[in-house]
């Protein structure tokens, strides 16, 4: 163990420590809910454990057991394909005192606790990148053993990094395929409204600048406003103005069924990961 604290509990673990852990680590130490010498890592890669400790400074260990000895709640953030085999060897550590949560696409709360001693409490969670920044989008299922305390935990520690909501597990695979994957959409579209402000003569800064700002602008009008999206559209839309022709136009392209096929996509792949034979292939 590098740098740990000796029979001391940490607050939160994380078991694999790839792109989702570095965005919830860096979204509860933003928002206070934990300092660093609470949070302890583990990985295979030495790399991504460097990395870790030299932005955070977080206890790092390449010791998955480690992490589950000495942490009050522990977040599996490896592959779903590989967390069965990462979490089987070290079940029998697990204990009743602690919350294991699971961030692992498609993985069912009734696959984890198979695995896991009976009395384990597990909450099955989708977050997304922008926890990085506080402007997640959450959704949390909670396994049948899990405490009040244990769901105030987990809430707390979700809360702290966007808007969390604790829904039916029967969701987690739509919210994957909405909010979970959701950021790439809305990557694309931002490139590509840059794409398209350069094509009309603006610098490339400025386009993305523009192009970033608006969906901001737009999605906080949604969320502030509560009015509906349509209701919104209608009010940037003048008769026989700039913005029909650009509808038209986008319509004209597909875009909604397009945006629709691209969330059912990525459920029905989440629902895929969830079977055993299909996360083998
Ligand atoms: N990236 C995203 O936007 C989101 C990811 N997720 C879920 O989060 C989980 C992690 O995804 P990412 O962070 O994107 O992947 P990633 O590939 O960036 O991170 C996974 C990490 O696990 C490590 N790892 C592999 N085998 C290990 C082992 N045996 N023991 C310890 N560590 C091991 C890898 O070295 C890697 O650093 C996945 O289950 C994914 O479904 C959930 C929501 C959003
Ligand atoms: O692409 C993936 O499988 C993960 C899960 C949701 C977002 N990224």
């Amino acid at each position: 163990m590098e740098g740990a604290k000796a029979l001391q509990l940490y607050h939160l673990g994380f078991i694999g420590a790839g792109a989702m852990a570095e965005a919830l680590i860096n979204g509860v130490l933003k928002a206070g809910v934990f300092s660093p010498d609470d949070l302890i890592a583990s990985d295979i890669n030495e790399e991504r454990l460097r990395h870790i400790r030299e932005k955070f400074a977080i206890h790092t260990t390449v010791s998955n057991e480690e992490v589950m000895n000495s942490s009050q709640a522990v977040i599996l953030a490896v592959k779903p394909q590989v967390l069965p085999d990462v979490l089987t060897p070290l079940a029998a550590k697990a204990r009743p005192d602690q919350l294991i949560i699971s961030i692992a696409a498609g993985i069912t709360l009734e696959h984890l606790e198979s695995i896991l001693p009976d009395e384990v409490a597990v909450v099955r969670v989708m977050p997304n990148t922008p926890c990085l920044i506080g402007e997640g989008a959450v959704a949390l299922a909670l396994g049948r053993k899990v405490k009040p305390q244990q769901r105030q935990l987990a809430e707390k520690i979700f809360e702290a990094v966007g808007i969390a909501y604790v829904l039916p597990e029967e969701m987690m695979d739509a919210v994957t395929g909405l909010s979970g994957s959701g950021p790439a959409y809305i990557y694309l579209i931002i490139e590509a409204l840059s794409d398209a402000g350069v094509r009309v003569g603006l610098p490339r800064d400025i386009a993305t600048a523009l192009a970033a700002q608006t969906v901001i602008g737009a999605a906080r009008m949604v969320l502030d406003t509560g009015r509906h999206p349509g209701e919104l559209k209608d009010m940037v839309t003048s008769p026989g103005g700039t913005t029909i022709a650009g509808l038209h136009a986008l319509e004209e392209g597909g875009v909604r069924g397009s945006i629709m096929n691209a969330v059912m996509a990525a459920y029905n792949r989440s629902r895929e990961l969830g079977s055993r034979k299909e996360r083998e292939k």
